[in-house]
């Protein structure tokens, strides 16, 4: 075949296994590499590239295709670029080396979250520019880091910059999830990530009494309260088929942590959750409720935030939204199946819909478990490969959606 490399794989496969063994891994990414990568790619493409540092040694990477009419507001096209951390011990292969075995599954951190969409991204613009399409509205390409743990240095100062505001981007999409079935999944929402550590105080002395007022206990109750809720919240999940995991609230406890000696009643002792609330949930409410759980629970109980986000956003997907109807309509034109849902987890979606653009979450892989984070995460090359047909239909249908009444 003319478009196959000496060993007879696709390049865009290559180009895919490349960017792969850049490691991006938590905690210590090496950034440089992937930024070094991207400017290759923006030179390879003709395309103009942009680097913001949003804090020292993080930079976001803008790659730009001008659209026939730039006035129109454009078309951001997110990844990001670090991955989670590995258990090399529990992996068939190594996880940065991106092995492709004989059926063509490539395993390799990232492979799913999200490197694949990065290569997608410039593997269609690289297509639909060797065709000579051309479209009214820009196409940025935004390559972001510290996404894994949180964005802080990454997507959420990056909204707030000149930068940022200068793409004038009228509509973003970013990451997904696998889905093993023949359909795809799109994500127009995202739970609130709520990490709460609760810190409870009491009366110390010899492990052989019965002291009364005791940290544990005191926490025991607390913890009692909040796993209650999340048995409540799985019942709920379970007995309705019609709601989706994303839709209700995950409680789990993370970390417990105090003590000092088997024979110390100790003064302090702490319990972590991590939290993710539904859209609907109203916010203010659910902070009332974690506060009387650790009053109901005594004297001396109090709670602390380490993430704690109040703005969910909902992206429209009725058949009036011209974003959701051209975002929709190639998935009839190609008679696929698409499932709109809300993501279970925290994306940079949140910080692009925070200020008010609207995004959906999606990277395609249908036929495929859902490995991000996992052991063995890995992708078939063939999947890879339709994700790249799928953004070759999807870029021109949004880069061509008219301007809208609202500006957009
Ligand atoms: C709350 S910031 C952490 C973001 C992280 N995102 C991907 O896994 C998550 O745990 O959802
Ligand atoms: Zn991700
Ligand atoms: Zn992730």
């Amino acid at each position: 075949m003319a478009n196959q490399g000496p060993e007879g794989e696709h390049p865009s496969v290559t180009l895919f296994r490349q960017y792969l063994r850049i490691r991006t891994v938590q905690p210590k990414p090496d950034y440089g590499a992937a930024v070094a990568f991207l400017e290759d790619r923006a030179r390879q493409l003709g395309l103009s590239c942009q680097k913001v540092e949003v804090a020292p040694g993080y930079v976001v990477t803008v790659l730009t295709w001008v659209g026939t009419n730039p006035a129109l507001p454009s078309i951001l096209l997110n990844s990001h670029t670090d991955v989670v951390p590995v258990f090399k011990e529990h992996w068939s292969h190594d996880p940065f080396e991106a092995f492709k075995d004989s059926k063509g599954y490539i395993y390799a951190r990232g492979s799913q979250d999200m490197k694949c969409v990065s290569i997608q991204y410039l593997e269609a613009v690289r297509r639909l520019k060797a065709e000579g399409r051309h479209f009214p509205r820009t196409i940025h390409m935004t390559f972001v880091p510290d996404e894994e743990v949180g964005g802080h240095k990454g997507m959420e100062l990056f909204v707030h910059r000149p930068e940022f505001q200068a793409l004038r981007a009228g509509f973003a999409l970013d990451e997904g999830l696998a889905n093993p079935t023949d359909a795809f999944t799109v994500f127009y929402s995202e739970r609130s990530p709520w990490w709460v550590r609760v810190t409870s105080t009491g009366r110390p002395g010899h492990g052989s009494r019965f002291m009364e007022d005791t940290a544990a206990e005191k926490l025991h109750k607390v913890v009692s309260s909040f796993l209650a809720f999340r048995e409540k919240e799985r019942q709920r999940l379970q007995s309705n088929p019609h709601l989706k995991e994303g839709a209700v609230t995950c409680v789990n406890l993370t970390k417990l942590e105090g003590g000092v000696a088997y024979n110390v009643v100790p003064a302090t002792m702490s319990a972590c959750f991590d939290i993710r609330v539904a859209p609907d949930v109203d916010l203010k409410a659910f902070e009332k409720q974690l506060e009387s759980w650790c009053q109901e629970a005594g004297e001396g109980v109090t709670f602390e935030f380490s993430q704690k986000w109040t703005q969910p956003r909902v992206t429209p997907t009725d058949s009036s939204d011209p974003w959701w109807a051209a975002f929709s309509g190639v998935f009839k034109d190609m008679n696929l199946n698409l499932e709109p849902e809300i993501f279970p987890a925290a994306t940079d979606s949140r910080y692009i819909r925070a200020v008010g653009i609207p995004a959906l979450g999606f990277s395609p892989m249908n036929h495929t478990p859902v490995l991000l984070h996992d052991h063995d995460e890995r992708l078939h090359e063939a999947v890879f490969l339709r994700g790249i047909d799928i953004y070759t239909h999807l870029l021109p249908a949004l880069a061509s959606v008219p301007a809208l009444p609202n500006g957009s």
